[in-house]
């Protein structure tokens, strides 16, 4: 089997860190190889970029030059390398996230992410110019929904203090970057743990990914 490249996003809260284990478990269970991973992070490097991204204030371009900085050594040391093995590349948010937080949420210039995503995911020898994910599930649900849920559930981070505005406007950008690409399969993400991966799995058979 070929080489694939998931990607999950959504905002915090969304539910999508929920799926991980399951998801990981069905492509095993077709004994392909899985690479598990996340961003930002995923090397020692970008984890360490990571703490700085989610505790440290900044303004939103040193906060995107992190970021595209961690997902270079990420992209290189990882990614790459597992996708040429032929691996199943699970990826917990990628550069659709840096649209969303860092275009949508900080307002911070498109253009300039744009750049900055052809200069980090530029591949000299594919068909395809840009490294992306062959899918991405991207986890929809109202802001106030998934603030209800994270409240039980852990100390907010940085991003996930932030108000519901701003998670209205990461959704925005979300939204904006799926109409762009069919990669995207939109996942309604209020429903019940077991409807969403019932969407999860329909999405990557519609596709043709699951053997
Ligand atoms: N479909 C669902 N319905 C209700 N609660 C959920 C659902 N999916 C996840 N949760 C809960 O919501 C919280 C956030 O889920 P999580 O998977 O950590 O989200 P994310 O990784 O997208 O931030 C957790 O407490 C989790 O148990
Ligand atoms: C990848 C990425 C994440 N983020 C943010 C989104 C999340 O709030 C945070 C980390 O995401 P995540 O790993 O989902 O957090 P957690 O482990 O707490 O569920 O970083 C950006 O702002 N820009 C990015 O490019």
């Amino acid at each position: 089997m070929s080489a694939l490249f998931l990607s999950l996003e959504g905002i915090d809260g969304a539910g999508k860190s929920s799926h991980l284990d399951a998801l990981e478990a069905l492509f095993r269970g077709q004994g392909r190889a899985v690479t598990r991973t996340r961003e930002p992070g995923g090397t020692p490097l970008a984890e360490r970029l990571r703490e700085m991204v989610l505790h440290e204030a900044m303004d939103p371009l040193t906060e995107s030059l992190l970021v595209f900085a961690a997902r270079r050594d990420h992209v290189v040391q990882v990614i790459e390398p597992a996708l040429a093995r032929g691996d199943v590349v699970i990826c917990d948010r990628f550069t659709d996230a840096t649209f969303a937080y860092q275009g949508g949420g900080r307002g911070f210039d498109l253009q300039v992410l744009d750049q900055l995503e052809r200069w980090v995911q530029h591949r000299d020898s594919h068909a395809a110019a840009l490294l992306q994910p062959d899918l991405t599930l991207w986890f929809d649900l109202p802001p106030e929904v998934a603030a209800a849920r994270l409240a039980d559930a852990r100390t907010p981070d940085k991003f996930e203090a932030q108000s519901a505005e701003f998670f209205r406007r990461v959704s925005a950008g979300y939204a904006r970057r799926a109409a762009q690409s069919p990669r995207f399969a939109r996942i309604d993400a209020e429903r019940s743990r077991e409807a969403v991966w019932e969407q999860v799995h329909q999405a990557l058979t519609q596709r043709g990914f699951l053997g």
